[in-house]
């Protein structure tokens, strides 16, 4: 089985991705973290220097390749990925996907602690602007995200509860 995570920066994919791969002895793979190792560069200087439309294309390539190479893996996708060309579309074909379901305002609390400067899309941002562009990019991103086959909310983040839903 593949197993992917899907939602907000901050929301918890990769946390628990490496977490849950553990508990059921899967491969894990980050997807941002695979593609950094794959290009040599950081996110942030594959936006600066190819821009965003390059990575994204980086993204849906890098999925195609990970459902080649695996049958048994948990892939924690970066917090675009399910949004761009019809990739939740592919991600359903290829495996089982859950949206982690976590709301903005702990968001902004996570991301607030947890260092802006690898995520591109937050550089720069004070409190006041962190918190508006989440709500709307979460506000326009819900309707990929809900396609996922299975919705955790923020107070069942577990390898447990995803198992319980695999019926596992
Ligand atoms: N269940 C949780 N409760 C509280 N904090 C959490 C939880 N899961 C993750 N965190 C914290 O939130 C931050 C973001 O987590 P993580 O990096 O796993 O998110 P992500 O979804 O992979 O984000 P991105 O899309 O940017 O890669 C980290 O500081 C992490 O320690
Ligand atoms: O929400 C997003 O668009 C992003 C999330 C991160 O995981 C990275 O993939 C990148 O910083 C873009
Ligand atoms: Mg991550």
């Amino acid at each position: 089985m593949r197993i992917f995570l899907v939602g907000m920066m901050g929301s918890g994919k990769t946390t628990l991705g490496r977490q849950l791969a553990q508990w059921l002895n899967y491969a894990f793979v980050d997807l941002d973290e695979h593609i950094v190792q794959q290009q040599g560069q950081s996110i942030a200087q594959i936006f600066e220097q190819q821009g965003q439309e390059y990575f994204r294309k980086l993204e849906r390539q890098a999925l195609e390749e990970l459902v080649q190479k695996y049958e048994r893996v948990v892939i924690s996708t970066g917090g675009g990925a399910p949004c761009f060309f019809d990739n939740i579309y592919f991600i359903n074909l290829h495996g089982e996907s859950f949206f982690l379901d976590v709301p903005v305002e702990e968001l902004v609390q996570r991301l607030l602690t947890q260092g802006q400067e690898e995520r591109p899309l937050l550089a720069g941002k004070n409190i006041a602007e962190l918190k508006s562009y989440l709500t709307e990019t979460l506000t326009y991103r819900r309707q990929f995200y809900e396609r996922a086959k299975h919705t955790i909310s923020e107070n069942s983040l577990s390898p447990e509860s995803i198992l319980s839903l695999l019926n596992l």
